[in-house]
Parts: structure tokens; sequence; C-alpha cells
């Protein structure tokens, strides 16, 4: 199973050379360039040596060998300078083109699933996952070609200069890997724990962070202290021993290659001796030993930028490729149908979906909203209201029957322009970071400001306005720090006209409200109604008594629906709804 999630990462970040694989194949040749020019530098330095040490040739004579070992070095700097750039603009590439396809994936699945993620666990994967392909595609893979081609370059210029080392050399050097090889799945393992670690140590921290204010109430910081510095210890540990593979590789790597050089210098120098070889090839061998093994060892070095690559691939693998069963949102990629413009009719017929196996939202909804009409929803908690909600807003896929908008089935629009037709106004609007002209503006950005003032004065902000100094340049902190919860819906409200959208959602809006609040967002609501489809999810039932047609649920089902009227008349479930909320 973990050879398996192991052989998906590898599969995966091989496909993601395709679109680099330019930038990766000129930073290996430069590569190669480079060793060519290093065996004519030690060429060139043996001539030299032999020449002054041997020969007695004054320094005149070496003059343009030593002018072109210089010239050499000069290029071999600015090819080693260029293959950097090119790998670090093939990670570059990657790492943007991964994060472009892992927030189209966050789209693509929609709110509904994201909601049901960690968001410690998104941002470690997305941004420390992400990053860590980087490092692997800039330095890694150009370094595993350099690994098996220069070598080869330098056994093919030391051999025929000394066979006998260039067979030490050839004989040695398949040691290196082969330690690589056995030491590596070890180092692997100790990686992915690490990397589970973290996230685990990510999930545990942010969570806190959020809960600050709960923990501290409940006294309950001091245990989470614990638990937070035993995460951390794991992380230590793990990452101590990712350490120490990664140190026992090196150890192992350094050996051999000096055990290596240290044989051919003995060799060089016993055949120097008996005459065997000539002091130029003998010391040209000499100077290239040392070289031979460098970018083994080099790639040993950066053995853990490959075990992170791949143990942030696996999930980002399973992030791109792999679509959760019953939560595709609505998506075509060449829509057949415009969404409507005008206030929309929409159907649904036996309509089923399950957050999870066994787990439904909605279960057998048959519904009729006609167009320009107000539906209120309501029900006890978690009878489904804000399911059918989500469900019209396309971020469940029905796992039964039909959604149909004026005919046609819902998942034939594109998800975006279905999107762009819908304003939404929820139980807690969310505010960002920003300015209060930002947060309203959010619902249409080319919104000009005699725009801004005509939805702020329907939604009632107009009021708030005059109270804050700096009025449409407040600046809102998180969660809309800086405004009440009945201001903070006046934004959502602003947000709604100025998106001026044919199919209104709300979801229970008044909920978090003070009497007075409630009532001043009930009225703004009611001239927002106008001319639109209407879906509103109501605790507070006097907003049925207003609408066209009033859905009753429980368990995820419509147990009653009709006019108000009507429902009052049958006695049924809605009237005793009533009948409860008047007794309280
Ligand atoms: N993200 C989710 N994952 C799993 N189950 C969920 C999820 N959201 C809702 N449910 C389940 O679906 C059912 C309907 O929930 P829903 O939120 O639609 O109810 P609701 O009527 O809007 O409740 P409330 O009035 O409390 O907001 C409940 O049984 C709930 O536990």
């Amino acid at each position: 199973m973990k050879a398996d999630v192991a052989s998906v990462a590898n599969d995966w970040l091989t496909q993601q050379q395709g679109g680099v694989r330019r930038w990766l194949l000129s930073a290996m040749g430069l590569g190669a360039a480079g060793t060519v020019l290093l065996c004519v530098q030690a060429g060139l330095l043996a001539w030299a040596l032999n020449a002054m040490l041997l020969q007695n040739a004054n320094v005149r004579d070496v003059l343009p060998a030593a002018a072109g070992f210089v010239l050499l070095a000069l290029v071999r700097a600015a090819c080693a300078v260029q293959a950097r750039r090119f790998g670090f603009e093939a990670g570059r590439r990657v790492v943007a083109d991964v994060r472009k396809r892992v927030l189209e994936a966050f789209r693509a699945r929609g709110p509904a699933w994201l909601a049901r993620q960690s968001s410690a666990d998104l941002i470690t994967r997305t941004v420390d996952g992400v990053d860590a392909l980087a490092p692997y595609y800039a330095r890694y893979l150009p370094q595993k070609a350099a690994a098996v081609l220069l070598p080869l370059i330098v056994l093919v210029a030391a051999f025929p200069a000394d066979w006998v080392a260039g067979l030490v050399m050839l004989v040695t050097a398949p040691l290196v890997p082969l330690f690589m090889v056995l030491l590596g799945g070890v180092a692997e393992r100790a990686s992915q724990r690490r990397w589970v670690t973290l996230l685990r140590l990510g999930n545990q921290f942010f969570d806190s962070l959020q809960g600050l204010v709960t923990l501290r109430l409940f006294g309950a910081g001091a245990r989470r202290r614990v638990l937070l510095a035993e995460r951390s210890e794991a992380y230590r540990r793990e990452t101590m021993s990712v350490l120490r593979v990664a140190f026992l590789s090196s150890l192992v790597l350094e050996f051999f290659a000096m055990v290596s050089i240290a044989v051919v210098a003995v060799l060089v120098g016993f055949r120097l001796m008996w005459g065997d070889v000539a002091f130029t090839h003998g010391m040209f061998v000499l100077l290239l030993a040392p070289e031979f093994f460098l970018p083994l060892r080099a790639l040993g070095a950066l053995r853990h930028a490959r075990m992170d690559a791949v143990s942030a691939a696996g999930d980002l693998a399973a992030l791109l490729t792999r679509v959760p069963p019953g939560h595709a949102p609505v998506s075509t990629p060449s829509p057949a149908v415009d969404a409507p413009m005008h206030p929309p009719c929409i159907e649904l017929e036996d309509v089923r979906f399950e957050y999870a196996p066994g787990r439904a939202g909605l279960d057998g909804v048959t519904l009729h909203l006609a167009a320009g009409s107000t539906t209120v929803v309501v029900g006890a908690s978690g009878s489904g209201k804000s399911s059918l909600l989500q469900l019209l807003m396309g971020f469940h896929a029905p796992s039964r029957g039909t959604v149909r908008v004026d005919g046609h089935a819902l998942d034939a629009f594109d998800a975006q322009a279905w999107c762009a037709r819908i304003a939404w106004l929820p139980q807690r609007p969310h505010l960002f970071v920003g300015t209060l002209r930002d947060n309203v503006r959010l619902a249409r950005p080319d919104a000009d400001d005699m725009a801004l003032e005509r939805a702020a004065r329907a939604a009632g902000l107009d009021a708030v306005l005059r109270d804050l100094p700096q009025g449409w340049a407040t600046p809102l902190g998180e969660h809309g720090y800086g405004l009440s919860g009945g201001q903070a819906q006046r934004v959502a409200l602003a947000r709604a006209w100025l998106r001026d959208a044919p199919l209104l959602l709300l979801d229970e809006p008044t909920q978090h409200l003070d009497e007075a609040s409630a009532h001043a967002v009930q009225q703004a609501i009611a001239e927002l109604r106008r001319g639109r489809t209407v879906v509103q999810v109501a605790h507070r039932l006097d907003a049925a008594r207003t609408a066209d047609q009033v859905v009753v649920m429980a368990a995820g089902r419509v147990i009653e629906a009709g006019t108000p009227a009507q429902l009052l008349a049958d006695r049924g479930a809605f009237f005793r709804l009533l009948q409860n909320e008047e007794a309280a």
C-alpha cells in the first residue's frame, strides 16, 4: 500500500516535468558543458605543472595555458550560474502551475467540500507542500542527471590517460548509488512520518489559535499547551530521525568517495615511481578523481529535497486527480445553457443527496419554486434547511432526482455563471480584512460610488456609515472585527442589493440579531424580495406570513408545503410551530 502511494507520488512528479523539460534539459546541458571544460582545465594544469616541474619551462612558456585555465574557469562559472537559473526557472514554473491547479481543484470541489477540510491541513498542503516541489525540480533533478552524465564524461577523459585509475573509478562508483538505494527506503519512511507529524502539529496549532477564547474560558489552555508540546516533541523527534539518516548517508558517501580517491592517488603515485605512467597523465587523472565523485556526493546532499517532494506529492496527486463522489459541484466545461437573468422558476423532483454514506442532507424532496415567488422554509434544527440552500447554490450534486431551472437541468449551467445569478445572505456574513467599501464592493467590483450609496441606503447601512468617522474607508478586521452583528448583516444586505441577482437565498439572516435590528433587517429584506425568486430559511415565523409558499422540513424531507393560509387552515406542522412560537 505504502509502495503504491510512493509510486503514485513518483509518477505524478515525473508528469509535472513535461512543462519544464526545456529548462531542465538546458540546465543539464550546461552542467555537462561545464564538466567538459573542467577536463580541459585539468589537462592544461597537468601540462603546465609537467612543463614547470620536470622540463624547467619558465613562466612565459606556461602563460598561454594559465590564461586558458583562467578563461575556462570564468566560462565554467558562467555555465554553473546559468544552469542554476534554468533549474530555478523550472522549479518556479512547476510551483506556479501546481498552485494554480490546486486553487482550481478547490474551486471545482466547491465550498461544501472545503468546509469539511481542516484549514491548517489545507494551508500546510498547499503552501508548504507546493513549496517543497521547488528544490526537487530546481536542484535535485538537474543534479540527478549530472550524477549520471558527469562521471561518464570524466571516465571518458580519464581512461585514455591512465586506464588503471579509470578502472578503479569505474569499479568504486556503483558503491555510492548502491548505498543510496539501501538507505533510501529508511530515509523515505522517516520523511513520510515527519510530513504526517507536521500536518498534525499544524492542525492542533491552528485549531488552538482559532479557539483561543473558548480554551481560555473553559480553563483548557494548560491541557492544550501540553498537547501542543507533545506534538512539537514528536515533530522534533521525526526531524532528528530524518537528519540522522541524512547524515549517515552523507557519511557513507563521503567515506566511499574518499577511499576511492585515496586508492587512485596511491596507484598513480606508485605507477609514477615505477615509470608506468607519464607525469602529465597521472596528474590529469589525479585532478579529475575528486570531480568524478563530486556529482554523486552533491546528489546525496540533495536527497532531502526528493524526500520532501515525494511526501508532498502523494497528497497533491490525490487532490488534483480525484474528485470525491457526490460532491461534484455544478460545472460543465462547455455550458449548454446561459444562466437566467430574470427570476428563475426552479423545480426539484425527488432530490436526495448525502454528505457521507448514510448521512442524507436531503431525501426525496419535491418542490416547485415559481418565478418571482417567495418561499419560506421552516423546520427544526438539522431538518435540512441549509442543505436545501446549498443544493440550490450548486454546491452538492443530487445522488437521486433532478433540479431544473426554467426547464433545464441545473448541472447544464456553468458553476460560475450560476453563482453570479445568486445573492446570498447567510446567518453570519463573512467580512474580509479590508475597508467597508471593499467588503460591499465584493458583490460587484466595478460598482461606482453612486451604486454603493444606493445599496447602502436600501440596506440601512447609511445610518451605520454616519456613525463611523472614517465612513466607507473604515478598516475591518478578520471576520468583520469592528462591526456588530446587526451592522455586519447590513453590510451583507448592501452586498445583496449591489449584486442585483434574480435569485435571492437567505439563510436565517436575522437569527443572531436583537429584536430591533432583526426588524430593520427584515424590512430591508422585504424590499429586496420584490421582483426576484426568493428562498428564505426562517426561524422567526412572522417572515413566513408574507411568503407565497411555506415549506416545512423534517429529517431532510418536505413534510408540508403550501400558502401560509392553506397551512394554517390545515392545522398541521406549520400551525403547531406557530403555536409553539407564540407560547414561547
Ligand atoms: N457538512 C456536513 N457533513 C455531514 N453532515 C452534515 C453536514 N452539514 C449538515 N449535515 C447534516 O445534514 C442534516 C441537515 O443539516 P442542515 O444544516 O441542512 O440543517 P438545518 O435545518 O439548516 O439546521 P440549522 O437550523 O441548525 O441550521 C443534519 O442531520 C446535519 O447533521
